[in-house]
This record gives structure tokens, C-alpha cells and sequence, in this order.
């Protein structure tokens, strides 16, 4: 049976990202206290893949999981869902006042509003997961979680409030991970990510970008975090439509990986929402007509 790591513990958005992204059924799934634990134990074989948060519609990305993608041994996106994200704030049962309240870093953005207008004088403290909240409001640890329903109900809180967002519609991406593997087969939705280090030259950034402007190709994402290495280094992370064996998204990672100093191919998947688009074909046959030439055609 194959074994999926995920951000836990038991009832978090991962989780239920996960239950949409592979038959529950036929998985063992494994809670991990991080997004980069649960990388790791994908990186020494411990499990098959592992499900995690990459960015939220509020928050952009989440540095942790982005971090891990860009350092260690490659590890490669196969799959994605995006889910509504919608928290419920819960108490344990008769709590009368709230003094105190949990919840992941990401959660906390989102209802940043709603908690100084209701609970304005608690306390916040953040947890490595929504359901790590509940689970220390179950254990008298904290008053309050801003968590899921899901949770709720599965340690017999109750919510104080549902659907609580300070903005309507917000969505969170998670990807499934496994060691490098042939990409899923493209679909005509699909998108590619890539992480570029560059040389510190003039125009190096927006030069990597052409390479895919240039060819009609749709870039959905630019993120950069730093190396570490001292002030002013990054790394860039692109995702853009299309599949790597689409000709002109190959074109554009062999272009990059002329350009820049490290390519790291995070892999090609099928987009969760059909709006990632598709690259077009080639359609004035430049590439037949280079071809022809060798032959003295043309
Ligand atoms: O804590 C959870 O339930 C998670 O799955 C993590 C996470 C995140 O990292 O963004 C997922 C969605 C919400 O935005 C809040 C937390």
C-alpha cells in the first residue's frame, strides 16, 4: 500500500487536499508536523509522496514548503488541488471567555480582522497547523483555534464562528510531491515550475523571463526567497503554463538552462483549474521549416 505524507495532524486543509488528490482508500496517510518534514521523509524513502500547502490567494507563498522544493535532494510536483479556504473559530464547550487563541501562521493573516473586532484582547499564538490548534484547545492548552469544521467535530469542540475569512473566496494550493519521475502526462492544462539561480548581472532576471515572453508562454507565478548565502542573493521561483513536452516549454527550460547558473526542474502537472491555458503548438511550423533546411528544403 503506498504511503502519502502530509501536513497533520488528522483534520487539517492538507488533509483534505490530500483525500481529493488520491483514493483514501487505497493510501496509508502519514501526519507530519511540517511542510518540510513531510518532504523528508519522501527524500529518505519513508513514504511515496507527500501533500503541502504552497500558497494561499491571501498570503502568497508558504515560505516553508517553497524553501524545501529549492534545497535538499529534487523532489518533483506530480499533482495539485485548490480548496476554499473557510475557518471555524472553536472552544471547548461551555467556554465562556477567550483569553487565549491558536492557529498556523496563514490562518491567523486570514482572520486578522475578524479576531481584533471579537476577541480583541486574546492572545495569539501560532502552530504549526490549524488541527494542532484544535488539538491544544481539546488539551486546555488554548481557549480558542481558528480551525476546521472538521476538526471540530472530530475532538468534540464547538465553533464559536463559521465561515470566518476576512476575505471572501479564499483559496489554498497544495501539491503533491514525489522523488524525480517522468511528469504526469499533459493534459493541455498543465503547468511547469521551475527554480533559477542567476548571475548578479544587469537585465539577468528580466532576460530568464523573455525566454519565455518570447514564445508566447504565460508565466502565473514569480516568487523570489533568498539563498542565505549573504544580503542581496535570491533564487526565483517561475511557474508558467504548459508541459515540458510541449516544443516551445522545452525550448524555454533548455534557454534557461544556458542562461542561468542552476535549473532546477520542479516538475509539469495538470493545473487543478483549466485557466493555466496552453501554449501554442508552433503553429507557422518554424520548427519543420529549420529541420527542412538540413535537408536543403526551404
Ligand atoms: O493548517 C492547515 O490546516 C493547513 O493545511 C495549512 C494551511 C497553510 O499552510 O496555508 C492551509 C490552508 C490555510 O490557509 C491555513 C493553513
Amino acid at each position: 500500500m503506498q504511503r502519502i505524507a502530509y501536513l497533520g495532524p488528522a483534520g487539517t486543509f492538507t488533509e483534505a487536499a490530500v483525500r481529493t488528490l488520491v483514493d483514501p482508500d487505497a493510501v496509508e496517510l502519514v501526519p507530519a508536523a511540517t511542510p518540510p518534514a513531510a518532504m523528508e521523509l519522501v527524500r529518505q524513502g519513508r513514504v511515496d509522496a507527500a501533500c503541502v500547502p504552497i500558497e494561499s490567494s491571501v498570503e502568497g507563498p508558504v515560505p516553508t514548503t517553497i524553501d524545501a522544493l529549492a534545497t535538499g535532494t529534487r523532489l518533483q510536483i506530480v499533482a495539485e488541488a485548490v480548496l476554499p479556504v473557510r475557518f471555524s473559530v472553536l472552544v471547548r464547550p461551555g467556554t465562556t471567555a477567550v483569553r487565549t487563541v491558536h492557529t498556523h501562521p496563514h490562518a491567523a493573516a486570514q482572520v486578522q480582522q475578524w479576531l481584533a473586532a471579537e476577541l480583541g484582547g486574546a492572545v495569539l499564538t501560532l502552530t504549526s497547523s490549524t488541527a494542532a490548534a484544535a488539538e491544544d484547545v481539546a488539551a486546555g492548552r488554548a481557549d480558542a483555534a481558528v480551525s476546521t469544521a472538521l476538526v471540530g467535530e472530530r475532538l468534540g469542540l464547538v465553533a464559536l464562528a463559521v465561515d470566518v475569512a476576512d476575505v471572501r473566496d479564499a483559496e489554498t494550493r497544495f501539491v503533491l510531491l514525489t522523488t524525480p519521475c517522468a511528469p504526469p502526462e499533459p493534459t493541455g492544462h498543465d503547468r511547469t515550475s521551475v527554480v533559477l539561480q542567476l548571475a548578479n548581472t544587469p537585465g539577468a532576471l528580466v532576460t530568464a523571463m523573455a525566454e519565455l515572453a518570447l514564445r508566447g508562454i504565460d508565466l502565473t507565478r514569480i516568487e523570489s526567497r533568498p539563498t542565505r548565502t549573504g544580503l542581496g542573493t535570491y533564487r526565483f521561483f517561475l511557474d508558467c503554463t504548459g508541459h515540458v513536452s510541449d516544443p516551445l516549454v522545452a525550448e524555454a527550460l533548455a534557454a534557461l538552462h544556458r542562461r542561468c547558473e542552476d535549473v532546477r526542474f520542479l516538475g509539469s502537472w495538470p493545473a487543478a483549474s483549466p485557466d493555466a491555458g496552453t501554449v501554442p503548438p508552433d503553429p507557422a511550423g518554424s520548427r519543420g521549416w529549420v529541420a527542412g533546411l538540413g535537408g536543403g528544403r526551404g
